[in-house]
């Protein structure tokens, strides 16, 4: 996954002798990520401790044990920095100073839960977190986890603009596992190396707002028939339920998530070191559709999101399921806003 950026870079003065190493951390991020403890956070925080592109990392969860997950990690051999910090009142602490800040904090879905059921409890917890980036890290570049995604990006936001600090490109929905799951699906179809299928993700992130364009599958997936693509796009958008189920009441899939927010937030750091070209798909403001909020592919600046890329030509099969989800999507947003403005009163 780090390919690319975990070749160490020896320096001039190492090459004639002298005693220095450096890596390409050498641009100092921090990166916190929020509800460290859980079982995102902690698989989560183990791959971003192998960042080079990571300077430090502050793991921040209400949970009693977060400084024993911070010690435990810093104990691993990589030169990224680890604090832990827990309770509200450290909070702040593990702000200051973050450029990129990753929110998988909230509650997991049960069996027959959808994820609009998290709303809830999630929406609190997404909306007090949002109120304390807003005032310890302003400029961060936010990337939320937390389910369910198409109302919690609404929520950052409209706690942004009411601080005044709202930035439309520095808050990003992660549906990195919608995207990951739709390469390995196809690749085993295929037969192909699933790292080498891309498979872009539109919509947004539940249920039937998932919208796999399968018909732009690089390369092309091999299934023709059309009931065969349409059982596939369903087991793609029932994905996260399938392990709900497996898991049979101890949460939802925390592995795969931990490795495609990992990935995600490296996309966002490439963008920030100045790499061109990288893009991911993600859950952002934009124009492409009536809803204010969509998932799409874009690439990464120095400000988060720098280009919004859309999505090109869609067959028939997926203009008529992207209809199908838009008044659940237009719901799901509208909900975040309002939640919003009712705290508000
Ligand atoms: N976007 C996606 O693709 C995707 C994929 C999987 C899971 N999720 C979502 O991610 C969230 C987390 O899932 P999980 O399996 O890690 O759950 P978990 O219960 O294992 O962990 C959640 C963590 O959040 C912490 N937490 C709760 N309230 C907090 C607060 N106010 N501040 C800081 N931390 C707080 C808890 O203490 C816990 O450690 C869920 O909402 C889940 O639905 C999203
Ligand atoms: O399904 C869930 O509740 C978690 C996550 O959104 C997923 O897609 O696995």
């Amino acid at each position: 996954m780090f390919s690319r950026a975990l070749k160490p870079v020896v320096s001039v003065a190492a090459q004639n002798g002298a005693k220095t190493f450096s890596t390409t951390s050498e641009m100092q991020i921090k990166v916190a990520v929020l509800g460290a403890g859980g079982g995102i956070g902690q698989p989560l925080s183990l791959l971003l401790k192998h960042n080079p592109l990571i300077s430090h990392l502050a793991l921040y969860d209400i949970a009693p044990f977060t400084p024993g997950v911070a010690a435990d990690l810093s104990h691993i051999d990589t030169p990224v920095k680890v604090t832990g910090h827990k309770g509200p009142e450290q909070l702040g602490d593990a702000l200051q100073g973050s450029q990129v800040v990753v929110i998988p904090a909230g509650m997991p879905r049960k069996p027959g839960m959808t994820r609009d059921d998290l709303f809830n409890t999630n929406a609190s917890i997404v909306r007090d977190l949002s109120l304390c980036i807003a005032s310890h890290a302003p400029e961060a570049i936010v990337a939320i986890i937390t389910n369910p995604v198409n109302s919690m990006v609404p929520i950052t936001s409209e706690i942004m603009k009411k601080a005044g600090v709202y930035n439309p490109c520095k808050v990003l929905g992660v549906t990195t596992l919608d995207i990951v799951r739709s390469s390995t699906f196809v690749g085993e179809i295929n037969g192909d190396d699933p790292r080498c299928v891309k498979v872009p993700v539109i919509g947004g992130h539940s249920g039937i707002t998932i919208i796999p364009l399968l018909s732009q599958s690089q390369p092309p997936c091999k299934l023709k028939d059309p009931e065969k693509i349409d059982t596939l796009t369903k087991r793609i958008q029932e994905a996260g339920t399938e392990v709900v189920k497996a898991k049979a009441g101890f949460g939802s899939a925390t592995l795969s998530m931990g490795y495609s927010g990992a990935r995600f937030t490296n996309a966002i750091l490439r963008g920030l070191k100045g790499e061109q070209n990288v893009s991911e798909c993600a859950f952002v403001k934009c124009n492409l559709s009536e809803a204010e909020y969509f998932a799409t592919p874009i690439t990464f600046g120095k400000n988060g999101m720098e280009k919004v890329l859309g999505y090109g030509k869609i067959n028939d099969y997926e203009q008529k399921i992207l209809c199908a989800a838009m008044p659940e999507l237009l719901k799901n947003i509208k909900k975040g806003v309002d939640f919003v403005k009712k705290y508000d009163k």
